[in-house]
């Protein structure tokens, strides 16, 4: 039973971050990334009609030769979506564990960890735009919670009776104090185009650096088409209002990010090029209905003003809610009720939203194990697959075998389907706290 712990204010927040609440070792299991474990080609379709901000939660992962995706976009108030990215000094690892066949993706602690300490694991090696911004500036993964906000976080954890208390300013401050706002972040707008070109969250052992920032303007060199594009999406330059409508705009073809002409065109009178693109055939696929040529949206941009006030740095934000919107209308199905009752423990005015994951597939025991009681898979088939490893037997399954979520298997059979069909889904978890670090924005209550 996973049990799970969130300061939230529900709508207004700006960072999310899992801490634990109390002591892991090395080895142990920590939490499943859960979503729905979709094959490549579905992989590739969602890609093209997600929102930026729904695309970092798409897990790419190789199994079995094959590439698959464990897609977490949709809220399902599980925290494995919510783990950090570290490459400098992460405490976890996410490998591939087969439990009857079908991979989950699990984060075990590689060292020991302490009660506040942040989640989190290396992302892997891209050019991710936070680790753009100079390493001694502020470090969000870095965050370890003081001994009387742990044992704040125990006691409430402790409380079962569900309050609809709503946080206080004074109390919003105090959580505040815990991790610094993710828009202290002084993300560039180098980095905040690059956004748009993460698409990878395939592991590496090795700990990697991003490019520094000058380096990342020359990783996309864009070919824009014009193409109709979705209401949701916002122009990579103006950022601009999202259109009612589909709306007229320039799309890369590499990067996928989209542009009013106008400003598109502005950006490379800047940069001393042409502006050119090339007319798409997708623009004959569109239906009138759809679509405003030259939308609102695109004529706003006109405007020089906007053409000249450049964000300063990435409104997260905005962000953020722009995950809950494109959550909400892409998803028409309810949001499961795991993450219901908001508790607040009065002594500190801190609160919390206590969540309860439905019962579970398999034991948590069946996950937990050390890295020495790990054995190397010793199959004819499956030796040469580096760091596959036995866990303890799950009784009444087939054997439970757990690989670096990076790692590949092409001499293994087992179909996409056999995979898919398992869905990376319920795992079990405690002592785990997921942070929203709120804005102070009054208008949510
Ligand atoms: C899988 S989500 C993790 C949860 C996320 N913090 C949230 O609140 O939804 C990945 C996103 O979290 C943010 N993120 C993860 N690690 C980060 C880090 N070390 N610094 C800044 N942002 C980070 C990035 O926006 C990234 O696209």
């Amino acid at each position: 039973m996973e049990e799970a712990v969130r300061f939230s204010l529900l709508q207004k927040f700006d960072w999310r971050g899992v801490f634990s609440c109390t002591e892991f070792d090395k080895g142990d299991f920590l939490l499943e990334y859960r979503g729905d474990l979709i094959s490549k080609e579905e992989y590739e379709r969602r890609q093209r009609i997600y929102h930026d901000a729904l695309k970092v939660f798409m897990f790419e992962f190789r199994y079995n030769g094959k590439l698959l995706c464990v897609d977490a976009a949709r809220d399902d108030g599980s925290l494995g979506r919510l783990v950090n990215d570290d490459h400098i000094n992460p405490n976890s690892r996410m490998r591939t564990i087969s439990v009857d066949g079908k991979p989950h993706l699990c984060l075990f602690a590689t060292r020991s960890i302490s009660p506040g300490e942040e989640i989190t694991y290396d992302y892997g090696d891209s050019e991710w735009p936070w680790r753009c911004t100079a390493h001694s500036e502020v470090e969000p993964s870095t965050h370890t919670l003081s001994q009387s906000e742990v044992t704040d976080l125990e006691k409430a954890r402790s409380e079962v009776e569900p309050s609809t208390h709503t946080l206080s300013q004074s109390e919003v401050t105090d959580l505040e104090k815990v991790a610094p706002k993710k828009d202290q972040l002084p993300l560039d707008q180098d980095c905040v185009e690059k956004m748009s070109l993460v698409k990878e969250h395939v592991l590496n052992e090795e700990q990697s650096f991003c490019a520094p920032a000058e380096g990342v303007k020359e990783v996309c060199k864009h070919v824009v088409v014009t193409s109709a594009i979705s209401s949701m999406d916002k122009c990579a330059e103006c950022v601009g209002p999202v259109a009612a409508l589909k709306w007229i705009g320039l799309r890369c073809k590499l990067c996928s990010s989209f542009w009013h002409k106008s400003c598109y065109s502005k950006l490379h009178e800047w940069n001393g090029k042409q502006s050119s693109w090339e007319v798409s055939s997708e623009e004959d696929e569109l239906s009138d209905e759809e679509y405003i040529p030259q939308s609102e949206s695109d004529n706003q941009s006109d405007s020089s003003d906007e053409l000249t006030t450049r964000p300063a740095c990435y409104d997260q934000a905005n962000l953020l809610s722009d995950i809950q919107e494109a959550a909400a209308s892409k998803f028409s199905e309810p949001q499961r009720s795991d993450v219901t009752a908001l508790n607040v423990s009065k002594g500190k005015g801190k609160g919390v939203l206590k969540a309860r994951e439905a019962a579970s597939v398999y034991n948590e025991s069946d996950l937990l194990c050390h890295e020495e009681q790990l054995t190397d898979v010793e199959t004819d088939s499956d030796s040469d697959c580096s760091g596959e490893r036995h866990l303890p037997r799950k009784q009444g399954s087939d054997e439970i075998r757990m690989t670096d979520s990076d790692d590949s298997d092409p001499e293994e059979s087992d179909s996409d389907d056999d995979a898919l069909a398992g869905a990376a889904g319920d795992s079990s978890n405690a002592d785990l706290v997921l942070f929203n670090h709120l804005s102070l924005d009054n208008a949510a209550y």
